[in-house]
């Protein structure tokens, strides 16, 4: 491949939103509801971001940013039967239903590993980047975002001869979608022809596939398959692999919380799949590439239970500049000594993974989202890259003029009873606006047309 046209991993991290609260809305997501009246700081959890993100570039990484969702979600309201202009609107939802209005000021969309599956060149037949975005219906919360993670896409990759935006699947639970948190791709490097894997909780036409009986299982296999079709991959780059239903009722209720892949390596718990051995043999048939790693983590070195806990599996695996692997893992897993025990055993062991470093996420990971969680994985030619609305991706600058905005526009201080304040509405479609202008997005909320 010639130097003009080498392949990068671009990282599209979910900038957080000013909103951003603990409202214990996900049920089967443990942190989420551990943290159900905790009082959050959007401030200090959008720069948490930040400097995670001007790291991976400081690393010389692809790193762009992913716009927050505008909330309070005031037409979700309204089509809720709260009526009025916006402030009686909220008024009366405080009064009526806090709970309903707490799910429409929620900022998870700053996850954006559900943001969308994406498939990129090298995998599809038509040779173009395709998305979806993810319907993310299993969470009412969660629903209200797949139209605007639409119009953000598109005014990121806007260029209809390189990317395909798919409308998001059909909002119904048949097709529960949860974006790029259950899929991953391995591959030699990034510009090669990468094996699709798939992986669903549960399915909704054959019953003799067993989900989980206590917490729900977010992805089907009918999803995953209609992405594969709409993606135009070949049969013989993907697969469909079954989560293991025991570990989804302890809290993974992603496999990101228990999986991740980079390039030819994939980094697993023993329990992350439903008949294990015969999971991973699977992938390793299916691969075409010259060699994979599969490092799995026996469940004597780190129980499902502190996977969860330190989200240890939800790190970022990326390739440096140099060739070398490296864990982007939370603060988290330094502090429960059979994790931190584990990392250290596992990178002076026979395998790609070399380095470490620690992020404080803390903000986010109270609402059950790690380092993976928080970003998007793009694999792009240097071509491609250069159709990228280039505002949205991270520089020296970029790093600061977003941390002055946060400085700006965003409270270090928000319970449940802030969100009865109409004025929080106010701040956040200014910062909103400014934003769209930072980031060169055009008008992409509904407040903004
Ligand atoms: N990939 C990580 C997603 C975390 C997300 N948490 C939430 O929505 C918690 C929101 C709250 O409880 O306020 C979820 O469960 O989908």
């Amino acid at each position: 491949m010639s130097e003009q046209n080498s392949s990068f991993e671009v990282n599209f991290d979910g900038l957080v939103g000013p909103t951003h609260n603990y409202a214990g809305l996900s049920y089967g997501n443990v942190a989420s509801l551990n943290n159900a009246d905790a009082i959050s700081n959007p401030k200090e959890a959008a720069l948490q971001g930040l400097i995670k993100m001007k790291a991976m570039h400081d690393m010389g990484l692809k790193q762009g940013v992913f716009a927050p969702h505008a909330r309070p979600d005031v037409s979700a309201l309204r089509r809720l039967g709260f009526t009025g202009n916006d402030t009686q609107v909220l008024n009366k939802a405080a009064k009526e239903s806090p709970i309903l209005l707490r799910t429409c000021y929620s900022a998870s969309a700053m996850w954006t590993a559900n943001a969308a599956t994406v498939s990129p060149s090298q995998d599809t037949t038509d040779g173009k980047v395709h998305f979806t975005s993810a319907n993310l219906n299993n969470k009412f919360h969660r629903s209200l975002e797949p139209s605007t993670t639409s119009n953000l896409l598109k005014a990121m990759f806007n260029d209809d001869e390189t990317f395909e935006h798919h409308t998001h699947l059909p909002d119904q639970p048949f097709f529960g979608d949860e974006g790029a948190a259950n899929h991953t791709r391995l591959c030699d490097e990034h510009g090669a022809k990468g094996l699709e894997v798939f992986v669903y909780g549960a399915s909704s036409l054959n019953q003799q596939i067993v989900g989980p009986s206590k917490f729900p299982a977010r992805q089907t296999l009918e999803a995953s398959e209609a992405i594969a079709r709409l993606h135009k991959i070949p049969n013989e780059q993907r697969i469909f692999i079954q989560q293991n239903p025991e570990v989804i009722d302890q809290g993974v209720f992603h496999n990101d919380v228990i999986a991740v892949g980079n390039a030819n390596v994939l980094f697993c718990h023993e329990q992350a799949f439903l008949n294990q051995a015969q999971a991973l043999t699977q992938i390793r048939q299916a691969y075409t590439g010259e060699k994979l790693h599969i490092v799995e983590v026996p469940t004597h070195a780190v129980s499902v239970q502190d996977a969860v806990k330190s989200y240890l599996f939800n790190s970022q695996l990326v390739s440096l500049p140099d060739g070398s692997m490296m864990l982007v893992a939370p603060e988290e897993c330094i502090k429960n000594q059979k994790v931190a025990d584990y990392i250290e055993s596992m990178l002076s062991a026979n395998n790609p993974i070399n380095a470490v470093k620690f992020f404080d996420l803390r903000q986010s990971m109270q609402n059950g989202g790690g380092p993976a969680c928080l970003r998007l994985r793009v694999a792009l030619t240097q071509t491609e890259l250069s159709k990228v609305n280039q505002a949205t991706l991270m520089s020296e600058e970029k790093f600061n003029t977003l941390s002055q905005w946060v400085e700006k526009h965003y409270r270090d201080k928000l319970s449940d009873h802030d969100l009865a304040d109409p004025q929080l509405l106010v701040e956040t479609r200014a910062a909103l606006d400014d934003l769209t202008d930072i980031l060169n997005l055009g008008s992409v909320y509904e407040f903004q047309k």
